[in-house]
Formats: C-alpha cells, structure tokens, sequence
C-alpha cells in the first residue's frame, strides 16, 4: 500500500503520492533474461524510500539483493513492473540524468588505484563536466565538500593503491558525494571491513542521510547494526519481501526464519542474532 491521498472526480482518479517519496516500486518483478529464458528472483515487489531516509536490504547469500539493487539502479533492467525516480518512471529518464539523481557504490568495481583520492573522487563529478573531464570551480567545490563530509581530507594527495580497505571505501562513499544526487546505492559497502570499521561506514551512511537529506539504500550482511542504525529495512526471503522499521519488522517476528534455527536465533530481547547455546 503507498502512502497518498486520493481525489475523486467523476471518471478520474487523481493520486497524490507523499511528494517526500524519492523512490517507488510498483509489483516490481526482478531477475534475469537469456534469450527465451527467464530466471525469476523475486516478485510483487512494492517499496518506498524518502528523502533523508536509510534503507538497508538484507537476506541471506543468493537471495537476490545486488540484483534488486542493480535492477532499482537501472544497470540492469527489470522483468516486469514500475520503478519511480521522483515520479518519473525510470525506463523514461535518459541515462545522463540517472546519473544526476542515483549514484552507486558496488562492491567490485574497476577503479585505476594509480588515482589520487582527490582524482577518483573528482570522476564522481563526470555528470556535469564536458568530455575532457575539466573541472569547474562548482566542481571544486563539490569534491572539497564531499571530501569533508566523509573527513578524509588528509588523504586526498594518497595513490587509492595506498589506501586500507576502509579508506578506499571512504573514498568510494565520497566519490558518489560528489556526484551530488538525490539518490545513493551501496552493495555491501563494509564488506572486507572490521567491526568498528563496519560501524564506522554504517554510521557514517547514517549521518549523510540526515545532514543531506539523501535516500541512502544499501545492502549489507550486517542485521545486527542495520536495526540499530537504519529507518527501515527491506528483509529479501525465498519469493517474498517484507519492508518495514526494524520495529515492525521485529514485532511482526520477521526475523526469526531468516537463517535454519540450528544454530543462530534472533533473539528479540536484545534485538539481535546470537549463536545458539
Ligand atoms: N548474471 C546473472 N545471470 C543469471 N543469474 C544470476 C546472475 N547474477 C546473479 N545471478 C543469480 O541471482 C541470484 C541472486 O544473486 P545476487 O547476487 O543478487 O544475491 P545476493 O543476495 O546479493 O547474494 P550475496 O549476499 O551472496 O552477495 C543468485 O542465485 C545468482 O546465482
């Protein structure tokens, strides 16, 4: 159900959607297309994120979470149903607007370490610069602030060949700043990183949300600090997907069939998973 109000006029319906809703997805059906062959991952999905909201999607391994993250990104596209930018239908916006209003940090991209930091979070400005790539004062502008935002001034001037794994997200984050768009998109953006490290990039995401008023959607393996630090979650399960805040997920016992109960349980006392004694 999508939050609105509805006017009625004889033979017109008009829907007025939350103008604060960023993104929407209308009985979205997500998977893959080989020629005649399809592989469904999963269907009937209907979410929606606002302004300044942090969504984090979580499921177990496979369960189709970079896949509905590409498919909401547009890098891949979808089997059926309505994605909806700003209203807009996202098969409708050209790609070089796309760029203006989603960014995105996936796990394993190809990036030439050989950059500076400064350098790599300057690509994040490609959008909005001509084909050479010069940089306006605006764009300046923009990477100094994106530098500050993640504080990783002091690294600017560093080879990303010379960065920690946590760094080189840092900068990853601050790159998809720069790029200035309403919308971020993070896979698993604390994989290879420590606990406090993970925390770190979590809470991190969390402030960015508030201070810029971005919808920040990430997926993550990390539930435990996802219901302490997001909004609202989307929780991917064989054929089904439940979005809600870590609240009404917990009350709606979401989280108890996630993983075989042999050995962890979600332990609603604490709010969190625990190995089985
Ligand atoms: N290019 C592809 N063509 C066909 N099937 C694919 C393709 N890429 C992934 N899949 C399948 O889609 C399913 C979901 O994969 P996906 O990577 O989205 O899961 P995930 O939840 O992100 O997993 P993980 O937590 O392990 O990263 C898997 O069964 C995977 O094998």
């Amino acid at each position: 159900m999508v939050a609105g109000t509805k006017t009625k006029i004889p033979f017109l319906t008009i829907e007025t959607k939350d103008p604060h809703i960023i993104i929407r997805t209308e009985d979205l059906e997500i998977g893959y297309r080989k020629k005649q062959h399809e592989t469904l991952i999963a269907s009937g999905i209907n979410i929606e994120v606002k302004e300044g909201e942090l969504l984090a999607v979580i499921g177990v391994n496979g369960v189709g979470k970079s896949t509905f993250l590409r498919t909401l990104s547009g890098v891949q596209p979808q089997l059926s149903g309505k994605i909806f930018i700003n209203s807009i239908d996202r098969n409708n916006i050209p790609s070089e607007k796309l760029a203006e209003l989603i960014s995105l940090v996936l796990t394993e991209q190809p990036l030439s370490k050989n950059l500076s930091v400064a350098e790599l979070v300057a690509l994040g400005r490609q959008p909005y610069t001509n084909w050479i790539g010069t940089l306006t004062p605006e764009d300046r502008k923009k990477v100094k602030q994106a530098l500050e935002l993640v504080n990783i001034q002091e690294l600017q001037h560093k080879k990303c060949y010379e960065l920690s794994d946590g760094q080189l997200q840092k900068t990853l984050i601050a790159r998809a700043l720069a790029q200035d768009t309403p919308i971020m998109i993070l896979d698993e953006p604390t994989s290879h990183l420590d606990m406090y490290h993970k925390a770190q990039v979590l809470k991190l995401l969390k402030q960015l949300s508030q201070q810029t008023k971005k919808a920040i959607v990430f997926a993550t393996h990390e539930i435990n600090l996802a219901l302490q630090l997001c909004d609202k979650l989307v929780l991917m399960k064989k054929g089904q997907l439940v979005q809600g805040s870590p609240q009404e997920l917990i009350q709606k016992g979401a989280f108890d069939d996630i993983f075989p109960s042999d050995l962890i349980v979600f332990d609603s006392a604490t709010q969190s998973f625990r190995i089985k004694s």
